[in-house]
């Protein structure tokens, strides 16, 4: 479903072109369990744009690396890997899924093994750089309007230049208590300790708990579900007009 609050694409002009429609990049990074992937999703649904979940992309080649028994421990290994790692990820917000080769992973890769595997594959930056040129080639070629992309390194790195660059935050119990009503096999105090020890491997590699110059923060620690999406698309309204007042 498309929402009645489509922003009107950015145009640019490109060799003489004023008319080339650039789709419009809404940027968010933020902690494991803040509602990355869950509000920029429906934000994105709202919004009538894509979706990217770039945190999907680093589990799906945790998960090929452990299927192909590959130690994701050993750099030069996961690096040799990239060459053969066929991975697909839908961003209509409307039919999300993850694919490497012909594999549906789009719940294996939620699995704790891989969420235990994954910090490790992505503090490589050979890894890291080679996500990121997938990422911008996705976000630069998506048919829809705008795109909304999370992770960690978006607002920062992926897409810095982003109209809109958002940190959702929210403190640790909050995050805590959301990620263990997710995983009901397991005990509150083992969700907790992996995702502190998650969080604090992942802020080594980059800063996503602090929001950078220009980026705006949700927090969503007293927010429920449908007031942090409307948040965050009340943030998107709000800078995209700023950055193309013509519209
Ligand atoms: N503001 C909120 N209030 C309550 N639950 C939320 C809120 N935002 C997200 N959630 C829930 O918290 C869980 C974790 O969200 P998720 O989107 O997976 O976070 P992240 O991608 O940042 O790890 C999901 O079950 C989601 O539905
Ligand atoms: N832009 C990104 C996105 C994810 N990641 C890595 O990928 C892992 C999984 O990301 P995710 O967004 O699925 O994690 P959750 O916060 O949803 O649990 C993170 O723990 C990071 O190690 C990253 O390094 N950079």
């Amino acid at each position: 479903m498309t929402g009645p609050t489509a922003e009107p694409p950015v145009t640019n002009s490109v060799d003489g072109n004023a008319d080339v429609a650039v789709p419009v990049v809404v940027a968010i990074d933020g902690p494991a369990g803040s509602g990355k992937s869950s509000v920029s999703r429906a934000a994105a649904r709202a919004l009538g744009y894509a979706y990217l979940d770039t945190g999907a992309s680093y589990r799906a080649l945790a998960w090929n690396l452990l299927d192909t028994q590959v130690d994701p421990a050993d750099p030069d290994a996961v690096i040799a890997s990239l060459t053969d790692f066929d991975f697909a990820i839908g961003t209509d917000p409307e039919a999300y899924f993850v694919r490497v080769g012909s594999s549906d992973v789009t719940e294996a890769i939620r699995e704790p093994r891989v969420t235990g595997a994954v910090s490790a594959v992505a503090r490589i930056p050979e890894v890291r750089a080679w996500l990121t040129e997938r990422f911008r080639s996705i976000m630069r070629d998506t048919e829809f309007d705008g795109i909304v992309a999370e992770g960690r390194d978006i607002t920062t790195v992926v897409a810095p230049d982003a109209p809109v660059r958002i940190l959702l935050t929210a403190d640790e119990d909050a995050r805590m208590a959301r990620r263990s009503k997710e995983l009901t096999g397991e005990s509150a105090a083992a969700v907790g300790e992996a995702l502190r020890t998650r969080d604090r491997a992942d802020s080594r590699v980059v800063d996503f708990m602090n929001a950078a110059e220009g980026v705006t923060t949700v927090d969503s620690t007293h927010l429920d579900f449908d007031e942090t999406v409307a948040a965050v698309v009340d943030v998107v309204h709000d800078q995209a007009a700023r950055s193309n007042p013509t519209h």
